[in-house]
């Protein structure tokens, strides 16, 4: 790990009209660090994911990424940030009709000028890269294959492969595995562990599954109405201490909430978070 932090937030927060997205969040992530974003709906995660490749901008506060604001960065130097944060998303968001070969392809747009249309109209060297990368994530026996032929697990595999053509430093994922079932997301999840170890990459990963969080991430960051509420070492965190939180949340202050420690004193934190009356979100 370098000095620098890959990402360093400095009281972030993000208005949309009068709805309070990011709330002052302070977060540091270290280079080659796995950073799990949870939350109930709503929390933030998504907004947070994305000030850190500038598709959004922060109403207050500061953003780095690889030691350098990203607050006024327009043009060609966002891009030159952008190449090296790869992002995967719930939906896979590739294009169904086209080869997954293709797909891979596009992940490498942002090098090259000009529209592509077709396998051939990208340079050899990227064709050889790409089926490289098909190889890496198991997929090299589909390369010339629709796109949307194929399973869910699969097509976010494919996603990835294009999120590494872009030789990322960082890794962001909003959802991966949402749309997908147990052993798909359990799979994809090993994969982007292995990948992200292999590259020494960093990433920032939102996710539902309080379970599979604690046995992939290094670390946890728990979001709540956009503020930080939990901040911890996977390694020093179990599912029951992460659902009471969630629990005592959900019971709004009730029995149940009483009958439990503080959660200020379980997570470390100075207080206990205010109550939530939406559950929806936490699909443990
Ligand atoms: N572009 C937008 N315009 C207006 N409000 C927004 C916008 N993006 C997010 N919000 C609001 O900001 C808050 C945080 O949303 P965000 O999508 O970051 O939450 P989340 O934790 O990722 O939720 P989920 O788990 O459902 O994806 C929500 O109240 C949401 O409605």
């Amino acid at each position: 790990m370098t000095d620098t932090p890959a990402i360093q937030l400095t009281d972030l927060s993000k208005q949309f009209g009068s709805t309070t997205a990011l709330d002052g969040v302070s977060l540091s992530v270290g280079s080659g660090e796995i950073v799990v974003l949870l939350g109930l709906s709503g929390s933030g995660k998504s907004t947070l994911l994305r000030h850190l490749n500038g598709l959004e901008t922060a109403t207050s506060g500061d953003v780095r990424v690889f030691g350098a604001p990203l607050a006024g960065v327009r043009g060609a130097r966002l891009r030159g940030i952008r190449r090296r944060i790869g992002f995967i998303f719930q939906q896979f968001e590739l294009v169904g009709p086209t080869t997954v070969l293709e797909n891979v392809l596009t992940g490498a747009l942002a090098t090259l000028r000009g529209p592509r249309l077709g396998l051939l109209s990208y340079p050899r060297r990227l064709r050889v890269r790409a089926l490289d990368l098909l190889a890496e994530v198991g997929l090299e026996h589909v390369a010339f294959q629709r796109a949307d032929t194929l399973s869910g697990g699969q097509q976010q595999r494919v996603a990835i492969a294009r999120a590494l053509m872009q030789d990322p430093e960082i890794l962001l994922a909003d959802e991966p595995v949402a749309s997908l079932d147990p052993e798909s997301s359990q799979q994809v999840m090993a994969l982007i562990r292995e990948i992200a170890e292999r590259r020494r990459l960093t990433v920032v990963c939102s996710l539902h599954q309080v379970e599979l969080a604690l046995a992939w991430a290094d670390r946890i960051v728990g979001l709540r109405h956009g503020g930080v509420v939990l901040d911890r070492p996977a390694g020093a965190l179990d599912a029951d201490t992460v659902m009471r939180v969630y629990r005592q949340v959900a019971v709004d202050g009730g029995a149940l909430a009483s009958a439990l420690p503080d959660p200020a004193e379980i997570l470390g934190f100075g207080g206990a978070p205010a109550s939530e009356p939406q559950l929806s979100g936490v699909r443990a």
